[in-house]
């Protein structure tokens, strides 16, 4: 490690030590230059010595207007800040959770630097959410809007099958709700103050599902019953399909020789389970092993009547959150909702509601020009009469074949994401403000699509 100034033999001394411990340091003088950056922050980090060492904080990352920089703000304050926690995307586009305890450095009573003191919890965060969710942020029946016939026969499924033991398997196209019918019977079968353990099998690796479904079970045994939300099973590994067939056969035999088990199975397919049987990826055995008490989750295309509600659910929802005074969506709007699709389903809605809520100043009604840029490309102008998507619209060019619409809107959010991050020299505030959406919400869409950054990245030190 090379240090840049003061006692050099010193500061490299302990620099060399430092690069050995399991928690991050980073140092800056009274100026806010980086002395020192040990091994395992530049890990997190994915920085290299060079971009940083005996440069000011403020050169190599960029701060959010809503976003202190600790270091900065202890060398100002000279009081510490303790147990700060940061997430954020590296230089490889990893999402990174970490706990920082930052302190001033005095001599002789004067402050001459900061040291801040980085603890990287990504993986304890992810296990946390595994481990289950506090019963107050758990959705109940009573938070249903059942306006259409399909939802009130759900609902009415979903509360008889709570009066049993039984295993439930819940089926329904991707972002349609069956967690939140899930965490709904969880609640219902009175087991409010026990875990709902959540286990998505579409975003963990193989060997961790493995030890999720299979190492813990011991555990789980010494703590009451909980609720294993086994989402999207048809992405998991055969072999794993097999052993929980044979977990879940077990399960019933011993569910059926106590009034209360220790467990409740809630598992879940997003794909239809004939098809997916067909295609090779779910296991037939252990279809017929879950699918005892199965409930659907209807989609949102098939249940339009509800639109209205939801929107009137988001608004609120949104406006708490983000301490808005949003009355109502426009007529003209919810038209649109209804002639629409919803492939992604009331996530989809939610997404869109959100997004629109962001770009809304003082207005209280939602109108169609507030909505999302890519959502407003799927429709006709109203105020024109030129349809927006001809054959000279974004990106459907003459000899090129159409392509289904959820590819091209992705297509579509990447291209324009890295045209306005090279319009702003890759300066993620401005490009956030430019875009109208948050620098969280850009940095969620940067990762979903991909786009690791060009230039310098970090936490918001
Ligand atoms: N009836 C509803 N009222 C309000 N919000 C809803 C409703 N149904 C779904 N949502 C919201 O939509 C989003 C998706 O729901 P959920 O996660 O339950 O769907 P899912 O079918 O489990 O999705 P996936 O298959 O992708 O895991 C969540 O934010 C959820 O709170």
């Amino acid at each position: 490690m090379s240090v840049p100034r003061g006692n050099y033999l010193d500061i490299q001394f302990v620099a060399q030590a430092l690069d050995h411990i399991q928690q991050g340091v980073h140092v800056v003088d009274l100026n806010g230059r980086t002395i020192l950056y040990n091994q395992k922050i530049r890990e997190m980090e994915s920085m290299e010595e060079t971009d940083i060492l005996d440069k000011r904080l403020v050169d190599v990352f960029q701060f959010h207007p809503d976003e202190r920089s600790t270091l900065l703000q202890v060398l100002a304050t000279k009081k510490p800040v303790l147990n700060v926690k940061q997430s954020y995307f590296n230089m490889r586009g990893h999402e990174i959770t970490t706990l920082n305890d930052t302190y001033p450095i005095t001599v002789e009573k004067n402050v001459v630097g900061a040291i801040e003191i980085t603890r990287d919890v990504s993986s304890m965060e992810q296990y946390i959410g595994h481990l289950g969710s506090a019963p107050s942020n758990l959705s109940t029946f009573d938070h249903w809007t059942d306006t259409s016939p399909l939802i009130k026969e759900m609902i009415f499924e979903g509360k008889k099958a709570s009066q049993t033991c039984s295993m439930i398997l819940l089926t329904g196209e991707a972002g349609s709700g069956k967690e939140r019918l899930a965490q709904s019977i969880h609640m219902e079968r009175q087991l409010g103050t026990h875990a709902f353990r959540s286990i998505d099998c579409r975003s963990l690796p193989t060997e961790r599902l493995q030890e999720l479904l299979f190492s813990k079970e011991k555990e789980t045994h010494t703590e009451g019953p909980s609720t294993w939300f086994i989402n999207h099973l048809e992405c998991l590994d055969l072999n794993l399909q097999k052993k929980l067939t044979q977990h879940l056969v077990e399960w019933r035999k011993e569910s059926r020789m106590t009034e209360r088990p220790n467990h409740y199975p809630i598992l879940t397919l997003s794909e239809d389970p004939i098809d997916a049987i067909q295609s090779g990826k779910l296991d037939k055995d252990l279809y017929y092993t879950m699918s005892e008490v199965t409930i659907f989750v209807p989609s949102l295309r098939d249940r339009k009547e509800d639109i209205r509600a939801l929107c009137t659910y988001f608004i609120n929802h949104f406006n708490t959150r983000f301490q808005t005074l949003i009355e109502e969506v426009s007529d003209e709007v919810i038209q649109l909702f209804y002639e629409y699709d919803w492939p992604g389903n009331v996530r989809e809605l939610e997404h869109v509601i959100e997004a629109s809520m962001f770009a809304m100043d003082q207005d209280t009604m939602l109108l169609f020009t507030h909505l999302p840029h890519y959502f407003r490309l799927k429709f006709e102008d109203p105020m024109s009469s030129k349809p927006t998507l001809d054959s000279s619209a974004f990106m459907v060019r003459e000899g090129k074949a159409i392509q289904a619409l959820d590819a091209f809107l992705q297509e579509a959010e990447s291209y324009y994401i890295q045209k306005a991050l090279q319009y702003h020299d890759y300066n993620i505030t401005k490009t956030a403000d430019a875009l109208g959406m948050s620098r969280q919400n850009l940095q969620y869409r940067l990762k979903k699509n991909n786009l690791i950054r060009q230039k310098k990245s970090g936490s918001p030190k």
